[in-house]
């Protein structure tokens, strides 16, 4: 089956336009400062109109207070909240029932005690996201184009619909689906020719090798 795929860290019409046109089913935007994929409310709010009913649009945030979450909802009239921060299974449900908007709660793996904390957040969250930790020296929570054991995830629910995050590309994300068998894939890094600088022919290419790997079964 056909994963959902999610692009994140957009942020120029013309890679959004390509990543739709693939049928990606989720768009993200990033809305964290040190981010080199951070977009302020206003650009990020024009590119979420070309989105319009054609994706998911998701934006991508870290701990963020109410304030930020009102103003992004209000502005940017988003589809999905990914929490990619800390929140505790309570806070992702006052974020649901403040904004009546869809979370994604992202959880860092690295090994497989990192897996039991996904319990806690099922049927609270409306889709857990698996990323790799933060490595050593990096500021961001995520976008750090790096993979984990993607074998311990043969060891989850087949009913819990995920998405696997974290250093996929062109190159792997067959591999990345024979293992983990994940209902959705997202990826960043790997369609991108530089910290935050997306890539129509990189976008292109893993969605070939997408379509190759699902239509080989
Ligand atoms: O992408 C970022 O810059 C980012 C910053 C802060 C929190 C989360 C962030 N990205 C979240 C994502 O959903 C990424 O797509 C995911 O971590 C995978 O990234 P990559 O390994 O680069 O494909």
């Amino acid at each position: 089956m056909k994963p959902d795929v999610k692009i994140c860290g957009l942020s120029t019409p013309a890679t959004l336009r390509a990543a739709l046109e693939r049928g990606a089913s989720h768009i993200g935007f990033v809305s964290f400062a040190k981010s080199p994929r951070h977009l302020d409310t206003a650009p990020m709010a024009e590119l979420a109109r070309l989105v319009a009913g054609r994706a998911g649009t998701v934006i991508v945030t870290v701990n963020p207070d109410d304030d930020l979450i009102a103003r992004l909802s209000e502005e940017v009239r988003p589809d999905w909240l990914q929490l990619h921060g800390k929140e505790t299974p309570q806070r992702v449900a006052e974020v649901k029932a403040r904004t009546g908007l869809k979370v994604m709660k992202a959880l860092p793996v690295s090994d497989a005690r990192d897996l039991d904390a996904i319990a806690a957040y099922r049927g609270v969250a409306d889709r857990i996201l698996l990323d790799s930790k933060r490595p050593k020296g990096s500021n961001l929570p995520g976008g750090n184009g790096v993979s984990f054991d993607w074998t311990l995830l043969t060891a989850l629910d087949p009913d819990l619909s995920y998405m696997l995050s974290g250093g996929i590309d062109a190159a792997n994300v067959a591999e990345a689906l024979a293992i983990a068998r994940p209902s959705g894939i997202d990826v960043s890094s790997g369609v991108e020719s530089a910290p935050g600088v997306k890539d129509v022919g990189r976008i292109h290419a893993f969605f070939d090798a997408i379509e190759r790997a699902t239509a080989a079964g």
